[in-house]
């Protein structure tokens, strides 16, 4: 089992507790990593925090599904909870601190601020979930006032929030370095993704056909081929497996997320696409 600084695993609930935690580490000089996630942990949050231990001393992790990012037709409600096993994985992996708010800490009755994010976060994702990237944002730094991590890291299946995460980290002067981390996948490809949960065995085979079309995108892209008709292709392609709607299958300049064009020099290509009642989001560089 990985050392861990503060072992076994210490579970916190108030800020007054998190807050000893944070400065009896910075006290004893230790450089904090930090892992914020909405727990119904798997292999993908493990590698951020195997990784985060590379980088720090103590590793922090957050488990708190944000009802600010939802908006009220979504999965909050259903979202899976997990707590004493997410606690087990961590503890496996040497995470030092879970830290697990509760939604009145982190947004008592008098609430008033938000934090707004343009450029990256204003299409994709923020097309078809317009309140979501505020919601992250907002969380993340309030997470990141308490915790006063060194080095936070994101997993890149997320791409678009790893993005605006950088984004107003850089804007805003915070002092914390962000690290993005390679999507972690299953034998067939398909993300992991604590919403696969939700697939029925039949949408569970299926899945794996998001990376697979956006592989044939790439390919495509590479090889000089028409990007339009490839991407139509891909559209088209999922729709017949089952999927519907398609939000979209887009290529984007990988920094800025910016509407790509031929002269693009790193390209991103994002999809989002329903399989019933599941909205599955997937991304590769090209
Ligand atoms: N397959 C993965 N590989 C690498 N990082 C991942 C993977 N899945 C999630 N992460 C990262 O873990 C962090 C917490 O994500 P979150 O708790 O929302 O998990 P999730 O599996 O993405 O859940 P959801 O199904 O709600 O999207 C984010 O930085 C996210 O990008
Ligand atoms: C970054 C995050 C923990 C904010 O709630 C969430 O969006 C997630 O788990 O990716
Ligand atoms: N993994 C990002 C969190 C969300 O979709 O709400």
């Amino acid at each position: 089992m990985p050392a861990s600084v503060a072992s076994p695993l210490l579970r916190v609930r108030d800020l007054s507790a998190l807050r000893a935690a944070v400065s009896g580490f910075r006290h004893k000089g230790l450089r904090i990593g930090f892992v914020p996630t909405m727990g119904a942990l798997h292999e993908g949050h493990l590698a951020l925090v195997r990784h985060a231990k590379t980088l720090s001393d103590v590793v922090v992790v957050s488990v708190f599904v944000n009802p600010k990012q939802f908006a009220p037709h979504e999965d909050f409600d259903r979202y899976p909870r997990t707590e004493d096993k997410d606690a087990q994985l961590l503890e496996s992996v040497g995470a030092d601190l879970l830290y697990l708010p509760s939604v009145d800490l982190m947004y008592p009755a008098v609430f008033a601020s938000s934090v707004h994010v343009e450029g990256p976060a204003r299409e994709l994702e923020g097309t078809f979930r317009p309140q979501f990237f505020d919601g992250v944002a907002t969380v993340v730094m309030k997470l990141f006032n308490q915790v006063q991590p060194d080095v936070a890291v994101f997993g890149e299946k997320d791409y678009q929030q790893l993005q605006v995460v950088k984004t107003f980290v850089r804007d805003l002067d915070l002092p914390v370095n962000v690290v993005g981390m390679p999507t972690v996948r299953e034998a067939d490809g398909l993300a992991l993704s604590s919403r696969n949960a939700y697939l029925s065995t039949d949408e569970r085979q299926t899945a794996a056909r998001l990376i697979v079309e956006l592989n044939a995108v790439a390919e495509a892209v590479r090889s000089g081929g028409d990007r339009e008709k490839a991407l139509d292709a891909a559209k088209a392609n999922l729709l017949a497996a089952g999927f519907g709607p398609v939000d979209y299958v887009e290529l984007r300049d990988a920094d800025t997320l910016a509407m790509a064009d031929a002269q693009t020099p790193n390209l991103r290509l994002l999809a989002a696409a329903w399989l019933g009642k599941t909205r599955l989001i997937d991304n590769i560089a090209v």
